[in-house]
């Protein structure tokens, strides 16, 4: 067996300058084997001794942690196009919604479990993409010692799966573990700047746990692992008061209501469209446009786009907001050949869709 292995991890994002630069970009770091590093000397867990029968056939069984929220549910729509996968999601539904994947109930090659990650899970695939995890702030710090438990025991549990059935597993973890970063753009050699006892360290230091356990399994059990960065994903499907910034704006342009834009309205963030995101999810796990806005730039674009007779207002923040991010992606680019289609300018036009559609209010 070759002793050859990757460990690539990413961030995807979209980057974009202005609403009218193009923006695209992907960036990702893959080590290889011996040279590396972070590259562990044990070969991969050996997967079922059926699955290498000389006349066996069967679909690539994959694992969707958190696959019914946000993009996890776009995820697991975009595999099933696939007619080899047969596709298992495992979520608890704390932000997530079975709505999200009604499409595939009955469909034979899906499969959906009420389950919390906090707790072992016992399934054969051959791949886990482990996403479950709170990702907006206002939910994420609902419950800080849960948000904790999710990605360091969740994240646990996922691993000693994938150990136990020998599956290759991508982790989705976040640019909040550069925390308030002191280095601009973000490369993934950058190691951040977090603080460890802020109200927000439940994610961002729960994620880097997670991270180094990523390696750590890697490194001691030969695990396949994959991690993606990622920055700011919006799009259909998002909770309508999620309390991320783009729903927010998005909601409160549709129903009349001012746009709230939190102190100093200076800090930025890079949007990824959640199409462009899955993409990259997958070409990360299967490979051996972004842009960058002031929040007060993102209301002007929403309040143009949307609702123009609608106020912007300038309301307080919460403690450790990031000031400014963006990622390079250069990695990603070259090694996975993925970078973000969809612009800014188009992707709101295809959220507002949804969000009209869900909260019933039609374009005037
Ligand atoms: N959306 C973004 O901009 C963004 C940015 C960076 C990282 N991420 C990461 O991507 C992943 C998905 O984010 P999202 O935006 O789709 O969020 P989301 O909240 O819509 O989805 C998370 C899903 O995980 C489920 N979940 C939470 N805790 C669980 C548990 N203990 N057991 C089982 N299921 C659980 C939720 O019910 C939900 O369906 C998360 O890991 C998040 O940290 C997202
Ligand atoms: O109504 C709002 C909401 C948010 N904001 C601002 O918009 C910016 C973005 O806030 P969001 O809540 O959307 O998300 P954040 O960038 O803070 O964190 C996100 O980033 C990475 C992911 O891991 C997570 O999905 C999420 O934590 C912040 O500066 C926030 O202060 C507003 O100006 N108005």
């Amino acid at each position: 067996m070759s002793l050859r292995r990757f460990l690539i991890y990413t961030y995807i994002y979209i980057d974009i300058k202005s609403p009218e630069t193009e923006v695209e970009i992907a960036e990702m770091a893959t080590e290889e084997s011996n040279g590396g590093k972070n590259i562990s000397s044990k070969p991969p867990p050996e997967p079922s001794p059926l699955r290498r029968a000389k006349f066996f056939k069967a679909n690539m069984r994959i694992l969707v942690t958190g696959g019914a929220g946000f993009i996890g549910s776009h995820l697991v729509d975009k595999l099933m196009e696939n007619e080899e996968n047969m596709v298992i999601v495992a979520d608890n539904y704390f932000t997530g919604s079975k709505d999200n994947l009604r499409q595939w109930f009955d469909h034979p090659r899906f499969e959906l479990i009420r389950h919390d990650i906090t707790k072992p899970l016992l399934v054969e695939v051959d791949k886990i993409y482990h996403l479950a995890c709170p990702a907006s702030p206002i939910f994420y710090k609902y419950n800080a010692v849960k948000t904790i438990k999710t990605n360091v025991i969740g994240t646990l549990n996922m691993l000693g799966l994938a150990k136990r059935v020998g599956a290759r597993i991508l982790l989705t973890s976040t640019s909040e573990v550069y925390g308030d970063p002191l280095v601009h753009p973000q490369t993934e050699d950058y190691w951040g700047n977090v603080n460890p006892i802020g109200v927000r360290s439940c994610y961002d230091e729960g994620k880097r746990v997670a991270e180094t356990l990523m390696f750590d399994y890697h490194r001691q059990h030969g695990i396949e692992i994959r991690i993606a960065r990622i920055f700011n994903t919006y799009g259909p499907r998002m909770n309508i008061d999620d309390g991320r910034v783009v729903s927010n704006f998005l909601a409160q342009a549709i129903r009349d209501e001012p746009l709230t834009v939190q102190l100093p309205g200076t800090q930025t963030r890079s949007f990824c469209y959640v199409a462009d995101m899955v993409d990259g999810l997958i070409r990360l796990m299967e490979g051996d446009n972004t842009g960058e806005f002031t929040m007060l730039e993102l209301a002007e674009t929403v309040k143009e786009m949307i609702n123009p007779a609608i106020e912007i207002i300038k309301v307080e923040n919460t403690p450790d907001d990031p000031r400014q991010r963006k990622p390079d992606i250069t990695k990603a680019k070259e090694l996975l050949g993925w970078e973000p289609r969809i612009k800014l300018h188009d992707g709101i036009p295809l959220m507002e869709e949804d969000f009209r559609k869900r909260i019933g209010i039609l374009r005037k």
